[in-house]
Protein backbone atom coordinates (compact mmCIF):
# COMPACT_ATOMS: atom_id res chain seq x y z
CA UNK A 1 0.00 0.00 0.00
CA UNK A 2 2.75 2.30 0.69
CA UNK A 3 4.30 1.34 -2.24
CA UNK A 4 1.96 2.04 -4.21
CA UNK A 5 1.38 5.41 -2.82
CA UNK A 6 4.78 6.63 -2.95
CA UNK A 7 4.70 5.10 -6.60
CA UNK A 8 1.82 7.08 -7.67
CA UNK A 9 3.28 10.52 -5.86
CA UNK A 10 6.72 10.03 -7.91
CA UNK A 11 4.30 10.14 -11.10
CA UNK A 12 2.15 12.84 -9.83
CA UNK A 13 5.24 14.53 -8.55
CA UNK A 14 6.19 14.57 -12.07
CA UNK A 15 3.83 15.99 -13.86
CA UNK A 16 4.23 19.00 -11.33
CA UNK A 17 7.79 19.33 -12.23
CA UNK A 18 7.20 22.08 -15.45
CA UNK A 19 5.07 23.97 -12.71
CA UNK A 20 7.18 23.76 -9.37
CA UNK A 21 10.36 24.83 -10.71
CA UNK A 22 11.59 27.62 -12.20
CA UNK A 23 13.17 27.11 -15.84
CA UNK A 24 16.87 28.52 -15.09
CA UNK A 25 16.62 25.40 -12.29
CA UNK A 26 20.18 24.66 -13.09
CA UNK A 27 23.23 26.70 -11.47
CA UNK A 28 22.97 28.77 -8.02
CA UNK A 29 20.50 30.51 -6.59
CA UNK A 30 19.86 32.12 -3.02
CA UNK A 31 17.12 31.87 -0.53
CA UNK A 32 14.77 35.01 0.01
CA UNK A 33 16.81 36.08 3.09
CA UNK A 34 20.07 34.40 2.07
CA UNK A 35 20.56 31.82 4.58
CA UNK A 36 21.14 29.18 2.32
CA UNK A 37 22.16 28.68 -1.66
CA UNK A 38 21.78 26.20 -4.23
CA UNK A 39 24.41 24.97 -6.65
CA UNK A 40 22.88 22.94 -9.35
CA UNK A 41 24.98 21.03 -11.76
CA UNK A 42 23.23 20.20 -14.53
CA UNK A 43 26.38 17.35 -15.91
CA UNK A 44 25.68 15.38 -12.82
CA UNK A 45 21.90 16.35 -11.99
CA UNK A 46 23.24 16.88 -7.86
CA UNK A 47 22.30 20.18 -6.04
CA UNK A 48 24.40 21.06 -3.50
CA UNK A 49 22.53 23.15 -0.38
CA UNK A 50 24.69 25.14 1.51
CA UNK A 51 23.14 26.33 4.65
CA UNK A 52 25.01 29.69 5.43
CA UNK A 53 22.71 31.18 8.32
CA UNK A 54 24.93 33.13 11.22
CA UNK A 55 26.00 32.60 13.13
CA UNK A 56 25.08 28.49 13.76
CA UNK A 57 22.66 27.66 11.41
CA UNK A 58 20.21 27.12 13.95
CA UNK A 59 16.67 25.89 12.63
CA UNK A 60 14.16 28.83 13.20
CA UNK A 61 10.54 28.96 11.68
CA UNK A 62 11.57 31.13 8.48
CA UNK A 63 14.54 28.77 7.63
CA UNK A 64 13.33 26.10 8.03
CA UNK A 65 9.86 27.29 5.98
CA UNK A 66 12.52 27.79 3.57
CA UNK A 67 15.01 25.09 3.43
CA UNK A 68 11.77 22.84 3.44
CA UNK A 69 10.80 24.66 0.13
CA UNK A 70 13.85 24.05 -1.85
CA UNK A 71 13.91 20.30 -0.83
CA UNK A 72 10.28 20.04 -1.67
CA UNK A 73 11.17 21.22 -4.69
CA UNK A 74 13.91 19.73 -5.36
CA UNK A 75 12.05 16.49 -4.73
CA UNK A 76 10.37 16.79 -7.32
CA UNK A 77 12.46 18.29 -10.21
CA UNK A 78 12.86 15.32 -12.54
CA UNK A 79 16.51 16.88 -13.62
CA UNK A 80 17.94 16.31 -10.47
CA UNK A 81 18.86 13.44 -9.21
CA UNK A 82 20.94 13.87 -5.57
CA UNK A 83 21.41 16.01 -3.04
CA UNK A 84 24.21 17.41 -0.66
CA UNK A 85 23.56 19.67 2.95
CA UNK A 86 26.26 21.00 4.07
CA UNK A 87 26.94 24.47 5.65
CA UNK A 88 29.16 27.58 4.79
CA UNK A 89 29.92 28.36 8.42
CA UNK A 90 33.40 26.84 9.42
CA UNK A 91 32.55 24.94 12.70
CA UNK A 92 28.88 23.92 12.66
CA UNK A 93 27.21 21.95 10.34
CA UNK A 94 23.73 23.39 12.32
CA UNK A 95 23.03 23.75 16.10
CA UNK A 96 19.81 22.17 15.79
CA UNK A 97 17.00 24.17 16.36
CA UNK A 98 16.63 27.61 17.39
CA UNK A 99 16.18 27.34 21.10
CA UNK A 100 14.66 30.92 21.23
CA UNK A 101 12.08 29.77 19.47
CA UNK A 102 11.16 27.07 22.21
CA UNK A 103 11.82 29.78 24.91
CA UNK A 104 9.39 32.36 25.76
CA UNK A 105 7.54 31.07 22.62
CA UNK A 106 4.26 32.62 21.23
CA UNK A 107 1.93 29.49 20.76
CA UNK A 108 0.82 30.42 17.15
CA UNK A 109 4.58 30.65 16.06
CA UNK A 110 5.49 27.55 18.19
CA UNK A 111 2.60 25.28 16.33
CA UNK A 112 3.96 26.41 13.10
CA UNK A 113 7.63 25.99 14.08
CA UNK A 114 7.05 22.31 14.51
CA UNK A 115 4.79 21.76 11.93
CA UNK A 116 7.42 22.45 9.88
CA UNK A 117 10.18 20.65 10.97
CA UNK A 118 7.76 17.74 10.63
CA UNK A 119 7.38 18.98 7.27
CA UNK A 120 11.07 19.22 6.78
CA UNK A 121 12.36 15.69 8.22
CA UNK A 122 9.30 14.42 6.13
CA UNK A 123 10.47 15.94 2.72
CA UNK A 124 14.38 14.62 3.34
CA UNK A 125 13.29 11.21 5.15
CA UNK A 126 10.74 10.19 2.29
CA UNK A 127 12.94 12.04 -0.78
CA UNK A 128 12.96 10.02 -3.83
CA UNK A 129 16.79 11.11 -4.40
CA UNK A 130 19.82 10.26 -3.06
CA UNK A 131 20.51 12.69 -0.21
CA UNK A 132 23.56 13.31 1.43
CA UNK A 133 25.04 15.16 4.24
CA UNK A 134 28.17 16.53 4.20
CA UNK A 135 29.08 17.41 7.87
CA UNK A 136 31.64 20.23 8.13
CA UNK A 137 31.13 21.12 11.45
CA UNK A 138 28.92 20.54 14.95
CA UNK A 139 25.67 18.69 14.45
CA UNK A 140 24.12 18.60 17.54
CA UNK A 141 20.29 17.88 17.95
CA UNK A 142 18.07 19.41 15.19
CA UNK A 143 21.36 19.30 13.19
CA UNK A 144 21.76 15.36 13.58
CA UNK A 145 17.95 14.91 13.29
CA UNK A 146 18.51 16.86 9.59
CA UNK A 147 21.54 14.68 8.74
CA UNK A 148 19.89 11.39 9.81
CA UNK A 149 17.17 12.03 7.56
CA UNK A 150 19.67 11.77 4.67
CA UNK A 151 21.10 8.98 2.77
CA UNK A 152 24.54 8.64 3.77
CA UNK A 153 26.74 11.12 6.55
CA UNK A 154 30.77 12.41 5.48
CA UNK A 155 31.44 14.63 8.61
CA UNK A 156 34.90 16.03 9.21
CA UNK A 157 37.23 14.69 12.17
CA UNK A 158 36.84 16.36 15.70
CA UNK A 159 33.45 18.23 15.05
CA UNK A 160 30.36 16.51 17.19
CA UNK A 161 26.89 14.89 16.25
CA UNK A 162 24.45 13.28 18.69
CA UNK A 163 21.10 13.80 20.03
CA UNK A 164 21.67 15.56 22.82
CA UNK A 165 18.19 16.82 23.72
CA UNK A 166 18.22 15.66 27.40
CA UNK A 167 20.82 17.83 28.04
CA UNK A 168 18.14 20.82 27.44
CA UNK A 169 15.80 19.06 29.84
CA UNK A 170 13.81 18.30 26.20
CA UNK A 171 12.78 15.30 24.06
CA UNK A 172 13.89 14.07 20.76
CA UNK A 173 10.34 13.45 18.78
CA UNK A 174 9.82 9.50 18.22
CA UNK A 175 10.41 10.22 14.60
CA UNK A 176 13.97 10.76 15.19
CA UNK A 177 14.47 8.26 17.66
CA UNK A 178 12.96 6.01 15.03
CA UNK A 179 15.78 7.02 12.55
CA UNK A 180 18.34 7.18 14.86
CA UNK A 181 17.41 3.47 15.74
CA UNK A 182 17.45 2.49 12.17
CA UNK A 183 20.78 3.60 12.10
CA UNK A 184 22.26 2.57 14.97
CA UNK A 185 20.58 -0.07 16.65
CA UNK A 186 17.93 0.05 19.29
CA UNK A 187 20.69 -0.65 22.08
CA UNK A 188 22.74 2.14 21.07
CA UNK A 189 20.14 4.52 20.21
CA UNK A 190 18.17 3.81 23.65
CA UNK A 191 21.81 4.78 25.66
CA UNK A 192 22.88 7.84 23.22
CA UNK A 193 19.10 9.07 23.57
CA UNK A 194 18.74 8.58 27.34
CA UNK A 195 22.19 10.13 28.53
CA UNK A 196 21.58 13.08 25.28
CA UNK A 197 25.26 11.47 24.21
CA UNK A 198 27.19 14.29 21.65
CA UNK A 199 29.71 12.11 19.77
CA UNK A 200 33.08 12.74 18.20
CA UNK A 201 33.06 12.48 14.75
CA UNK A 202 35.37 9.40 15.29
CA UNK A 203 32.93 8.06 18.21
CA UNK A 204 30.08 9.04 15.58
CA UNK A 205 31.52 6.51 13.18
CA UNK A 206 32.30 3.57 15.49
CA UNK A 207 29.01 3.34 15.88
CA UNK A 208 27.62 4.01 12.09
CA UNK A 209 25.96 7.27 13.30
CA UNK A 210 28.23 8.54 10.32
CA UNK A 211 29.20 6.74 7.09
CA UNK A 212 32.91 8.19 6.99
CA UNK A 213 35.49 10.93 7.88
CA UNK A 214 36.70 13.53 5.66
CA UNK A 215 38.83 16.72 5.83
CA UNK A 216 36.16 17.48 2.72
CA UNK A 217 33.52 16.04 3.53
CA UNK A 218 31.55 17.58 0.20
CA UNK A 219 33.88 16.56 -2.19
CA UNK A 220 33.64 13.18 -0.28
CA UNK A 221 30.41 13.13 -0.55
CA UNK A 222 30.33 14.22 -4.26
CA UNK A 223 32.53 11.76 -4.91
CA UNK A 224 29.85 8.42 -3.33
CA UNK A 225 27.57 9.88 -4.69
CA UNK A 226 28.67 9.07 -8.58
CA UNK A 227 28.89 6.00 -7.02
CA UNK A 228 24.82 5.98 -5.95
CA UNK A 229 23.92 7.51 -8.92
CA UNK A 230 25.35 4.57 -11.16
CA UNK A 231 22.18 2.75 -9.84
CA UNK A 232 19.42 3.00 -11.57
CA UNK A 233 17.33 5.82 -9.59
CA UNK A 234 13.50 3.66 -9.24
CA UNK A 235 15.04 0.67 -7.72
CA UNK A 236 17.76 2.56 -5.74
CA UNK A 237 14.19 4.83 -4.70
CA UNK A 238 11.50 1.71 -4.17
CA UNK A 239 14.26 -0.42 -1.67
CA UNK A 240 14.66 3.67 -0.09
CA UNK A 241 10.77 3.24 0.93
CA UNK A 242 11.11 0.04 1.50
CA UNK A 243 13.24 0.21 4.32
CA UNK A 244 12.06 3.29 5.71
CA UNK A 245 8.01 2.92 4.86
CA UNK A 246 6.94 1.75 8.31
CA UNK A 247 8.94 4.93 9.88
CA UNK A 248 7.25 7.31 7.46
CA UNK A 249 3.77 5.87 7.82
CA UNK A 250 4.13 6.11 11.74
CA UNK A 251 5.27 9.69 11.90
CA UNK A 252 2.52 10.46 9.47
CA UNK A 253 -0.10 8.86 11.15
CA UNK A 254 1.33 10.34 14.86
CA UNK A 255 2.36 13.84 13.71
CA UNK A 256 -0.72 15.08 14.63
CA UNK A 257 -0.57 14.08 18.59
CA UNK A 258 3.37 14.63 18.33
CA UNK A 259 2.55 18.09 17.53
CA UNK A 260 -0.10 18.66 20.57
CA UNK A 261 2.53 17.07 22.80
CA UNK A 262 5.24 19.32 21.34
CA UNK A 263 3.13 22.58 21.98
CA UNK A 264 1.95 21.27 25.71
CA UNK A 265 5.17 20.59 26.35
CA UNK A 266 7.55 23.50 25.61
CA UNK A 267 5.34 26.02 27.32
CA UNK A 268 5.38 24.50 30.58
CA UNK A 269 7.43 26.16 33.36
CA UNK A 270 10.04 23.49 34.31
CA UNK A 271 10.53 23.24 30.45
CA UNK A 272 11.51 26.84 29.82
CA UNK A 273 13.57 27.17 33.76
CA UNK A 274 15.59 24.39 31.64
CA UNK A 275 15.99 25.91 28.36
CA UNK A 276 16.67 29.00 30.13
CA UNK A 277 19.28 28.17 31.95
CA UNK A 278 20.71 26.14 28.82
CA UNK A 279 20.83 29.22 26.90
CA UNK A 280 22.43 31.00 29.40
CA UNK A 281 25.53 28.27 29.61
CA UNK A 282 25.88 28.81 26.03
CA UNK A 283 26.34 32.37 26.64
CA UNK A 284 28.43 32.35 29.57
CA UNK A 285 30.23 29.24 28.21
CA UNK A 286 31.67 31.36 25.35
CA UNK A 287 32.17 34.68 27.93
CA UNK A 288 35.02 32.03 29.37
CA UNK A 289 36.68 31.52 26.68
CA UNK A 290 37.65 34.97 25.69
CA UNK A 291 40.64 36.50 25.30
CA UNK A 292 40.97 40.13 26.21
CA UNK A 293 41.15 41.83 22.89
CA UNK A 294 44.16 44.39 22.80
CA UNK A 295 43.35 46.53 20.05
CA UNK A 296 42.95 50.15 19.16
CA UNK A 297 39.29 49.45 18.93
CA UNK A 298 39.65 48.70 23.15
CA UNK A 299 41.42 52.16 23.70
CA UNK A 300 38.69 53.65 21.94
CA UNK A 301 36.21 51.82 23.71
CA UNK A 302 37.98 52.12 27.24
CA UNK A 303 38.18 55.74 26.76
CA UNK A 304 34.79 56.37 26.69
CA UNK A 305 34.09 53.41 29.49
CA UNK A 306 32.56 51.17 27.59
CA UNK A 307 32.64 47.78 28.39
CA UNK A 308 33.81 45.48 24.75
CA UNK A 309 33.33 42.45 26.43
CA UNK A 310 29.62 42.67 26.50
CA UNK A 311 29.56 43.01 23.14
CA UNK A 312 32.14 39.96 22.15
CA UNK A 313 30.02 38.39 19.51
CA UNK A 314 30.92 38.49 15.88
CA UNK A 315 33.93 37.92 14.16
CA UNK A 316 33.72 40.64 11.61
CA UNK A 317 35.35 44.19 11.57
CA UNK A 318 34.00 46.73 9.14
CA UNK A 319 36.66 49.23 8.78
CA UNK A 320 38.14 52.07 7.06
CA UNK A 321 41.37 51.81 5.21
CA UNK A 322 42.73 54.40 6.94
CA UNK A 323 42.57 52.39 9.82
CA UNK A 324 45.34 49.70 8.89
CA UNK A 325 47.06 50.18 11.96
CA UNK A 326 43.73 49.26 13.51
CA UNK A 327 43.26 46.42 11.56
CA UNK A 328 46.62 44.92 12.01
CA UNK A 329 46.05 45.39 15.80
CA UNK A 330 43.03 43.28 15.55
CA UNK A 331 44.05 40.49 13.24
CA UNK A 332 46.91 40.34 15.44
CA UNK A 333 44.58 40.02 18.62
CA UNK A 334 42.80 36.90 16.87
CA UNK A 335 40.53 38.77 15.13
CA UNK A 336 38.86 36.47 12.15
CA UNK A 337 37.99 37.94 9.22
CA UNK A 338 38.59 42.02 8.72
CA UNK A 339 36.36 43.95 6.20
CA UNK A 340 38.61 46.77 4.84
CA UNK A 341 36.75 49.52 3.71
CA UNK A 342 37.62 52.71 2.04
CA UNK A 343 36.05 55.37 -0.20
CA UNK A 344 38.16 57.38 -1.57
CA UNK A 345 39.32 56.59 -5.34
CA UNK A 346 42.54 58.72 -4.06
CA UNK A 347 42.55 56.46 -0.99
CA UNK A 348 43.15 53.40 -3.75
CA UNK A 349 47.18 53.98 -3.27
CA UNK A 350 46.92 53.19 0.06
CA UNK A 351 44.83 50.07 -0.02
CA UNK A 352 47.09 48.53 -2.01
CA UNK A 353 49.98 49.45 0.76
CA UNK A 354 47.35 47.93 3.36
CA UNK A 355 47.08 44.76 1.04
CA UNK A 356 50.84 44.73 0.50
CA UNK A 357 51.62 45.01 3.93
CA UNK A 358 48.96 42.30 4.97
CA UNK A 359 49.45 39.83 1.77
CA UNK A 360 51.38 37.31 3.98
CA UNK A 361 48.19 36.98 6.46
CA UNK A 362 45.17 36.42 4.38
CA UNK A 363 44.46 33.63 2.54
CA UNK A 364 41.90 35.55 0.14
CA UNK A 365 41.66 38.11 -1.82
CA UNK A 366 38.04 39.10 -2.86
CA UNK A 367 37.09 42.57 -4.68
CA UNK A 368 33.26 42.80 -4.29
CA UNK A 369 31.49 42.44 -7.80
CA UNK A 370 30.25 46.26 -7.64
CA UNK A 371 32.80 47.76 -5.79
CA UNK A 372 35.84 48.82 -6.95
CA UNK A 373 36.44 50.47 -3.48
CA UNK A 374 35.50 47.37 -0.88
CA UNK A 375 38.01 44.49 -0.54
CA UNK A 376 37.61 41.86 1.60
CA UNK A 377 40.79 40.24 3.38
CA UNK A 378 40.31 36.63 5.22
CA UNK A 379 43.15 35.36 7.73
CA UNK A 380 45.43 32.88 7.11
CA UNK A 381 44.61 29.42 8.20
CA UNK A 382 41.57 30.32 9.21
CA UNK A 383 40.25 27.11 8.92
CA UNK A 384 42.86 25.45 11.27
CA UNK A 385 42.09 27.98 14.39
CA UNK A 386 40.23 26.83 16.65
CA UNK A 387 36.55 28.80 16.50
CA UNK A 388 35.52 28.39 20.22
CA UNK A 389 38.70 30.40 21.79
CA UNK A 390 38.75 33.30 19.00
CA UNK A 391 37.86 36.55 20.33
CA UNK A 392 34.95 37.83 18.85
CA UNK A 393 34.22 41.59 19.22
CA UNK A 394 31.65 43.61 16.65
CA UNK A 395 31.18 45.30 13.49
CA UNK A 396 32.98 48.28 13.12
CA UNK A 397 31.86 50.65 10.73
CA UNK A 398 34.43 53.86 10.96
CA UNK A 399 33.52 56.97 9.12
CA UNK A 400 35.58 60.00 9.54
CA UNK A 401 33.13 62.54 8.45
CA UNK A 402 29.86 63.67 8.46
CA UNK A 403 29.71 64.30 4.87
CA UNK A 404 25.86 63.09 3.65
CA UNK A 405 26.87 61.56 0.69
CA UNK A 406 29.20 59.37 2.15
CA UNK A 407 27.31 58.46 4.76
CA UNK A 408 25.03 56.92 1.85
CA UNK A 409 27.73 55.79 0.51
CA UNK A 410 28.04 53.68 3.54
CA UNK A 411 24.54 52.38 4.21
CA UNK A 412 24.88 51.04 0.51
CA UNK A 413 27.57 48.87 1.08
CA UNK A 414 26.70 47.48 4.36
CA UNK A 415 23.22 47.10 2.52
CA UNK A 416 24.25 45.88 -0.76
CA UNK A 417 27.36 44.71 -0.78
CA UNK A 418 28.27 43.04 2.52
CA UNK A 419 27.07 39.41 2.23
CA UNK A 420 26.91 38.44 5.59
CA UNK A 421 23.81 38.28 7.82
CA UNK A 422 24.63 40.02 11.18
CA UNK A 423 22.79 37.96 13.21
CA UNK A 424 22.74 40.16 16.61
CA UNK A 425 25.89 41.08 16.25
CA UNK A 426 26.68 44.91 17.64
CA UNK A 427 27.48 46.83 14.86
CA UNK A 428 29.28 51.03 15.43
CA UNK A 429 29.74 53.55 13.37
CA UNK A 430 32.85 55.33 14.21
CA UNK A 431 32.73 59.05 12.99
CA UNK A 432 33.87 62.09 13.82
CA UNK A 433 30.35 63.49 13.73
CA UNK A 434 30.42 65.76 16.20
CA UNK A 435 26.42 65.49 17.19
CA UNK A 436 27.74 61.93 18.11
CA UNK A 437 25.97 59.72 20.10
CA UNK A 438 25.39 55.88 20.58
CA UNK A 439 22.36 53.36 20.82
CA UNK A 440 23.70 50.19 22.30
CA UNK A 441 20.78 47.69 21.79
CA UNK A 442 20.23 44.66 23.51
CA UNK A 443 19.88 42.84 20.54
CA UNK A 444 18.75 39.78 21.75
CA UNK A 445 14.83 41.29 22.60
CA UNK A 446 16.00 44.81 21.78
CA UNK A 447 14.76 46.10 25.58
CA UNK A 448 17.73 47.68 26.81
CA UNK A 449 18.76 51.26 25.26
CA UNK A 450 21.88 53.28 26.82
CA UNK A 451 23.52 56.21 25.63
CA UNK A 452 26.79 57.15 25.35
CA UNK A 453 27.79 60.50 24.13
CA UNK A 454 31.27 60.33 22.19
CA UNK A 455 33.07 61.99 19.69
CA UNK A 456 34.87 58.77 18.78
CA UNK A 457 31.90 56.09 19.04
CA UNK A 458 29.19 57.87 17.45
CA UNK A 459 26.41 55.65 16.50
CA UNK A 460 25.14 52.19 16.55
CA UNK A 461 23.97 51.72 13.15
CA UNK A 462 21.46 48.57 13.38
CA UNK A 463 20.43 46.92 10.38
CA UNK A 464 20.38 43.30 9.69
CA UNK A 465 18.34 41.14 7.85
CA UNK A 466 17.77 38.62 10.51
CA UNK A 467 16.47 41.71 12.67
CA UNK A 468 14.19 43.01 9.80
CA UNK A 469 12.39 39.68 9.58
CA UNK A 470 12.17 39.26 13.48
CA UNK A 471 10.69 42.52 14.18
CA UNK A 472 6.89 41.37 13.00
CA UNK A 473 7.26 38.69 15.94
CA UNK A 474 8.33 40.96 18.90
CA UNK A 475 5.91 42.34 20.96
CA UNK A 476 5.14 45.59 21.49
CA UNK A 477 6.86 46.27 24.74
CA UNK A 478 9.62 44.65 22.71
CA UNK A 479 9.68 47.40 20.03
CA UNK A 480 12.26 49.75 20.32
CA UNK A 481 10.42 53.16 20.53
CA UNK A 482 13.47 55.51 21.50
CA UNK A 483 15.87 56.12 18.27
CA UNK A 484 17.99 59.17 17.49
CA UNK A 485 15.88 62.60 17.95
CA UNK A 486 17.06 64.77 14.89
CA UNK A 487 15.09 67.49 13.13
CA UNK A 488 12.68 65.80 10.44
CA UNK A 489 14.46 67.44 7.54
CA UNK A 490 13.35 66.16 4.50
CA UNK A 491 9.87 64.94 2.69
CA UNK A 492 10.18 61.60 3.36
CA UNK A 493 10.30 61.81 7.16
CA UNK A 494 7.62 64.72 7.21
CA UNK A 495 5.62 61.77 5.61
CA UNK A 496 6.32 59.22 8.11
CA UNK A 497 5.64 61.90 11.02
CA UNK A 498 2.45 62.63 9.56
CA UNK A 499 -0.73 60.11 10.53
CA UNK A 500 -2.60 60.52 7.36
CA UNK A 501 -0.26 60.81 5.43
CA UNK A 502 1.55 57.72 6.26
CA UNK A 503 -1.58 55.79 5.83
CA UNK A 504 -1.99 56.82 2.14
CA UNK A 505 1.44 55.93 1.87
CA UNK A 506 0.40 52.36 3.36
CA UNK A 507 -2.31 51.95 1.35
CA UNK A 508 -0.53 51.95 -2.07
CA UNK A 509 2.67 50.23 -0.27
CA UNK A 510 0.16 46.94 0.22
CA UNK A 511 -0.42 47.58 -3.66
CA UNK A 512 2.92 48.43 -4.89
CA UNK A 513 4.94 45.52 -3.93
CA UNK A 514 4.96 43.87 -6.73
CA UNK A 515 5.08 46.97 -9.09
CA UNK A 516 8.01 48.51 -11.10
CA UNK A 517 9.84 51.37 -9.17
CA UNK A 518 8.67 53.39 -12.51
CA UNK A 519 4.93 53.02 -11.32
CA UNK A 520 5.66 53.31 -7.73
CA UNK A 521 7.78 56.70 -7.63
CA UNK A 522 5.07 59.20 -9.59
CA UNK A 523 2.55 57.54 -6.61
CA UNK A 524 4.84 58.52 -4.26
CA UNK A 525 5.14 62.16 -5.41
CA UNK A 526 1.97 62.63 -5.45
CA UNK A 527 1.70 62.12 -1.58
CA UNK A 528 5.30 63.74 -1.22
CA UNK A 529 6.81 65.98 -3.73
CA UNK A 530 10.21 65.36 -4.38
CA UNK A 531 10.34 62.27 -2.69
CA UNK A 532 11.39 60.11 -5.54
CA UNK A 533 14.67 61.95 -5.87
CA UNK A 534 15.02 61.96 -2.02
CA UNK A 535 14.33 58.16 -1.99
CA UNK A 536 16.92 57.43 -4.17
CA UNK A 537 19.47 59.33 -2.26
CA UNK A 538 18.14 58.11 0.96
CA UNK A 539 20.39 56.81 3.76
CA UNK A 540 19.78 54.07 6.47
CA UNK A 541 20.08 57.28 9.04
CA UNK A 542 17.13 58.88 7.98
CA UNK A 543 15.39 55.89 8.73
CA UNK A 544 16.34 56.33 12.77
CA UNK A 545 14.75 59.95 12.70
CA UNK A 546 11.36 58.06 12.60
CA UNK A 547 9.28 58.04 15.69
CA UNK A 548 7.90 54.52 15.53
CA UNK A 549 9.39 50.92 14.55
CA UNK A 550 6.59 50.02 12.10
CA UNK A 551 6.86 53.45 10.40
CA UNK A 552 10.58 52.52 10.83
CA UNK A 553 9.21 49.46 8.42
CA UNK A 554 7.46 51.60 6.19
CA UNK A 555 10.30 53.62 5.74
CA UNK A 556 12.71 50.91 5.41
CA UNK A 557 10.08 49.73 2.13
CA UNK A 558 10.06 52.51 0.49
CA UNK A 559 13.72 52.52 0.43
CA UNK A 560 14.06 48.91 -0.57
CA UNK A 561 11.27 50.15 -3.42
CA UNK A 562 13.64 52.53 -3.91
CA UNK A 563 16.55 50.58 -4.75
CA UNK A 564 14.65 48.12 -6.65
CA UNK A 565 16.79 45.68 -6.87
CA UNK A 566 16.51 41.59 -6.57
CA UNK A 567 17.54 41.87 -2.96
CA UNK A 568 15.01 44.37 -1.97
CA UNK A 569 12.16 42.69 -3.81
CA UNK A 570 12.48 39.48 -2.15
CA UNK A 571 12.53 41.34 1.36
CA UNK A 572 9.94 42.76 0.07
CA UNK A 573 8.27 39.77 -0.74
CA UNK A 574 9.37 38.33 2.81
CA UNK A 575 7.67 41.46 4.48
CA UNK A 576 4.70 41.65 2.20
CA UNK A 577 3.81 38.00 2.92
CA UNK A 578 3.34 39.15 7.12
CA UNK A 579 0.00 40.04 8.41
CA UNK A 580 1.45 43.65 9.13
CA UNK A 581 1.61 44.48 5.26
C1 LIG B 1 6.91 14.26 25.89
C2 LIG B 1 7.61 14.88 24.75
C3 LIG B 1 6.72 15.69 23.92
C4 LIG B 1 7.12 16.49 22.98
C5 LIG B 1 8.52 16.74 22.53
C6 LIG B 1 9.17 17.88 23.22
C7 LIG B 1 10.22 18.53 22.74
C8 LIG B 1 10.77 18.23 21.45
C9 LIG B 1 11.84 19.17 21.03
C10 LIG B 1 13.01 18.38 20.76
C11 LIG B 1 13.81 18.82 19.59
C12 LIG B 1 14.91 19.48 19.78
C13 LIG B 1 15.90 19.57 18.74
C14 LIG B 1 16.91 20.68 18.90
O1 LIG B 1 17.58 20.90 17.95
S1 LIG B 1 17.08 21.58 20.33
C15 LIG B 1 18.49 22.60 20.06
C16 LIG B 1 19.70 21.93 20.60
N1 LIG B 1 20.92 22.57 20.17
C17 LIG B 1 21.98 22.56 20.92
O2 LIG B 1 22.00 22.06 22.01
C18 LIG B 1 23.19 23.23 20.34
C19 LIG B 1 23.61 24.39 21.15
N2 LIG B 1 24.79 24.99 20.58
C20 LIG B 1 26.03 24.54 20.83
O3 LIG B 1 26.26 23.59 21.52
C21 LIG B 1 27.14 25.30 20.18
O4 LIG B 1 26.63 26.52 19.73
C22 LIG B 1 27.80 24.57 18.98
C23 LIG B 1 28.59 23.37 19.49
C24 LIG B 1 26.78 24.14 17.95
C25 LIG B 1 28.80 25.55 18.31
O5 LIG B 1 29.68 26.10 19.25
P1 LIG B 1 30.53 27.42 18.92
O6 LIG B 1 31.35 27.72 20.11
O7 LIG B 1 31.20 27.28 17.61
O8 LIG B 1 29.45 28.54 18.74
P2 LIG B 1 28.66 29.28 19.89
O9 LIG B 1 29.44 30.47 20.28
O10 LIG B 1 28.26 28.38 20.96
O11 LIG B 1 27.35 29.71 19.11
C26 LIG B 1 27.33 30.84 18.25
C27 LIG B 1 26.07 31.60 18.51
O12 LIG B 1 24.96 30.80 18.15
C28 LIG B 1 24.06 30.68 19.25
N3 LIG B 1 23.46 29.36 19.19
C29 LIG B 1 24.09 28.20 19.13
N4 LIG B 1 23.22 27.19 19.05
C30 LIG B 1 22.00 27.74 19.05
C31 LIG B 1 20.67 27.21 18.98
N5 LIG B 1 20.43 25.90 18.86
N6 LIG B 1 19.66 28.07 19.01
C32 LIG B 1 19.86 29.40 19.10
N7 LIG B 1 21.11 29.97 19.18
C33 LIG B 1 22.16 29.14 19.15
C34 LIG B 1 24.96 30.86 20.45
O13 LIG B 1 24.24 31.22 21.58
C35 LIG B 1 25.87 31.95 19.97
O14 LIG B 1 25.10 33.14 19.99
P3 LIG B 1 25.73 34.50 20.41
O15 LIG B 1 26.30 34.30 21.79
O16 LIG B 1 26.78 34.77 19.36
O17 LIG B 1 24.61 35.48 20.39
Amino acid sequence: MFLRNVMRKIASQKSLNGLAIKKNYFGTTSSLLDDFSINANEKTGVSVITMSKTPANSLNLEFIQELSMAIQKLNMEKSCRGIILTSSLPSIFSAGLDILEMYQPEPDRLEKFWTEFQEIWLALYSSPKTVMSAINGHSPAGGCIIALATDYRIMKPKFTIGLNETMLGIVAPFWAEDSMKAVIGQRRSEYSLQLGKLYTAEEALQINLIDEISDNPLQACEDEMMNWLKLPDHARTLTKFQNRGHIIEKMKKGRKEDLEKFVKFIPREGIQMALGTYLDNLKSRKKKQLKTCVSDVELIVRKIKYNLEDYTKTTFFYLGAQDGILAENLINSGCKKVIVTEHKKSNEEHLNEIQNRFREKFLRFTRFPNSRIIEEYKLDGLEEKNWHTQPKVAVILTLLTNDRSKLSLNSYLLRKQFPFNFGRTPIFLLTDNTESKVILMNETNLQTEKRIPSRALSYMFLYDRTLLAEIPRLKPSQKYTKLIKIQPKSDLVDLLYDEDKFKEAEVFLKHFFNKPYERVIPKIEKICPNLGSELIDMNITMLDRVKDLDFRIIGEIFRLVASNDNYSRNIIRVLSSRHEF
